[in-house]
């Protein structure tokens, strides 16, 4: 089921002062998408997602649900939580640890007033869809972390939602685990026709499991996209920023050439993704650290070719990161374990003119 936002505010008080966590957000969820909520603490993901749930009242606006209003203030409707047909998975598990992992499944179903048989019948295909048949009577403690979200995903789903909502539901695991349940998630809700909407501050989680980005900054929503139109080709400075490491430095529009935007910069001149921009404006040059390719000597042919000297060398596992001083700029750079330099070396760097994205404040 699609979503659709219009004009969302929301304020709260806090300490005598006025917080505006919603700052008039329009929003579309495209139906059947794995659509993310991404920002920084404090930036409106979760009151956004609790307006959507119905767990908390806007000041304006109005939220529709596959059509149906389920909120409005100019027209007065408020749809209680209980009846907008959404599943929800929180950051901390909210199952209930005295209750067995059926007992668990079954309460929304039980609360709904369904027969035992039909209750029966929906439990066993939730859990055997989440991998967790055969663990019916256990106790909920009594389980690993991974699999207690996994019971908090059976219980959003086993009332067939068409839209399940998470808050943060990865943040408890720990680093391993977490990408393993991430994997999980992604191939559970593949599956089934279902609209996701999901809140995280984190950058990876967001890549990996998203169909679309929303990134949202002080109650705003910034920009919207897929992983990889965020990640290559952002728009804002705060959003190619956010999304991940950025060389980031002011320059100036040149000239328009042979499909490249020239810009002026403190690495001198370089060619970069056309964007539409008169000459002499100015812009944000931003160069992902992994696009930059430093070597011993000599340039890649299609690349802005750059001279530089290493000012520090950390290895961090698969790759060294680097700080090349590149004219009146430092750099951060990945340097591959194979390439024969060291701190203090001269060494030629190249970036493709794709990889010079210009963006807007
Ligand atoms: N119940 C509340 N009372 C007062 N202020 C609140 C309340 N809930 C949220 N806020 C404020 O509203 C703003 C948005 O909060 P929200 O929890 O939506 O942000 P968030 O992006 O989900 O952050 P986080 O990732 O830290 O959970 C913040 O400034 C927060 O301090």
């Amino acid at each position: 089921m699609e979503i659709r936002i219009e004009g969302l505010t929301k304020h709260y008080v806090s300490e005598g002062k006025k917080v505006k966590a919603l700052d008039g957000v329009d929003l579309i969820i495209p139906a059947n998408e794995f659509f993310t909520l991404l920002g920084p603490s404090g930036c409106g993901k979760t009151t956004l997602l609790r307006c959507i749930v119905g767990l908390e009242t806007p000041d304006e606006g109005e939220i529709r649900i596959g059509g149906d209003i389920v909120w409005s203030k100019a027209k007065g409707i408020a749809v209680p939580p209980e009846k907008r047909g959404l599943g929800m998975v929180f950051q901390t598990y909210a199952i209930w640890p005295h209750m067995s992992v059926f007992d668990n499944v079954a309460y929304p179903l039980q609360i709904r007033g369904l027969s035992k048989d039909v209750i029966r019948e929906k439990v066993a295909k939730t859990l055997r869809f989440v991998q967790l048949e055969g663990y019916e009577r256990r106790s909920a403690t009594r389980l690993s972390g991974g699999q207690q979200q996994r019971v908090a995903l059976a219980r959003a789903l086993v009332g067939e939602p068409k839209v399940i909502l998470f808050d943060e539901p990865l943040s408890n695991l720990d680093a391993k685990l977490r990408e393993e349940t991430r994997k999980e998630l992604r191939s559970f809700l593949g599956s089934l026709e279902i609209t996701a909407v999901y809140v995280t501050h984190d950058r990876v989680e967001a890549l990996a499991l998203s169909d679309s980005i929303a990134v949202m900054r002080q109650g705003h929503i910034v920009e919207i996209g897929s992983p990889q139109k965020i990640y290559f080709d952002a728009e804002h400075q705060f959003v190619a920023d956010f999304i991940g490491r950025a060389n980031l430095m002011p320059a100036r529009v040149q000239a328009h050439k042979h499909g490249h935007t020239v810009v002026e910069s403190g690495l001198g001149v370089l060619r970069c993704q056309p964007r539409d921009l008169p000459p002499g404006s100015e812009t944000t040059l931003c160069i992902r650290p992994e696009f930059l390719h430093v070597t011993r000597d000599g340039h890649d042919p299609d690349g802005n070719p750059l001279k530089g000297s290493i000012q520090s060398m950390e290895f961090v596992g698969e790759v060294y990161e680097a700080e090349i001083r590149v004219g009146e700029q430092t750099l951060l750079a990945r340097i591959d374990p194979d390439v024969p330099v060291r701190e203090g070396d001269t060494v030629d760097l190249s970036v493709a003119p794709a990889h010079c994205m210009l963006l807007s404040a």
